[in-house]
């Protein structure tokens, strides 16, 4: 489904990524967790295509990057990112940005079709915004973005949904409702995710794997009881923690 091989990056001559080995299966669910700077995003941008490895090799659904028409493939791609809301118009109305994800367009410029007005709408209804329908995009509060970006990624029914710290922002009430929304909308099926964070505890039972970064360098991946253990994570952030599990969810508490 997704796999990187021996992935090198470097850039002006500082290795930011460094002999990436990591393999994510139809279905599973990864977080990836790291320091600022561990090269967490340089991952997501190079599953989309947006950086290339200096060497090594990216499959992503069984195609390899460097043989593929990514904008063909990038259909299949959920993207929910901070640099992809910036480049969103903020005068459009809600349900015409969640119609544009259909399409992996940005904005549009013709009449957009009935079929993608009434999945916006409806995607709109299962996170419980209908009401903000018609309200421009840039009006939206923090959490409202947020899941509006949610449901866009989701217009195109993806196979893969990759979140860059979708919660970042968010005060306790509309974390928590951003990742109900998460496992409801991609939990279920056969979706495979992949979700940045710097929040442990927003390691919610739907996630099933975790990797951890350090310095551009895996230090662990695999299922996320074995991965979420105080030593692996004071190595990753340097700091000594104990980790509580409650509801199938991991909460640090630093020592
Ligand atoms: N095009 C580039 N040229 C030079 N350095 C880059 C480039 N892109 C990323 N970097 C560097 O690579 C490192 C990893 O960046 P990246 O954004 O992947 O980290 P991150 O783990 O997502 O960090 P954060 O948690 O702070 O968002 C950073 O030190 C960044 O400055």
């Amino acid at each position: 489904m997704i796999k990187l091989s021996n992935v090198n990056f470097i850039r002006e001559s500082r290795t930011i990524l460094q002999n990436i080995n990591l393999h994510i299966r139809e279905g599973e669910h990864w977080v990836l967790l790291g320091r600022n700077g561990s090269g967490k995003t340089t991952i997501l941008e190079m599953v989309n295509g947006y950086h290339f490895p200096s060497s090594g090799s990216v499959d992503v659904l069984g195609h390899r990057y460097g043989t593929v028409d990514l904008r063909e493939l990038r259909r299949s791609i959920g993207y929910i990112s901070q640099s992809l809301f910036e480049k969103l118009s903020p005068a459009d109305p809600v349900w015409e940005v969640v119609a544009t994800g259909a399409y992996a367009f940005l904005r549009f410029y013709q009449t957009i079709p009935d079929e993608a007005r009434e999945k916006a709408l409806e995607l709109l209804g299962r996170i419980q915004l209908s009401h903000l329908q018609n309200q421009p995009l840039g009006t939206l509060s923090q959490g409202e973005r947020k899941k509006v970006m949610l449901a866009r990624s989701l217009m195109s029914e993806p196979k893969v949904l990759i979140l860059d710290e979708p919660c970042s922002g968010l005060d306790l009430y509309e974390r928590e409702r951003m990742l109900q929304s998460v496992q409801e909308l991609s939990g279920g099926g056969n979706m495979t995710v992949l979700y940045v964070t710097h929040h442990i505890e927003e390691i919610v039972p739907m996630f099933t794997h975790v990797a951890l970064l350090e310095q551009g360098e895996l230090i662990a991946a695999g299922p996320k009881r074995e991965v979420l253990t105080p030593e692996l994570l004071k190595r990753a952030y340097d700091v000594p923690l104990e980790l509580e599990w409650f509801r199938d969810r991991p909460w640090a508490k630093v020592l």
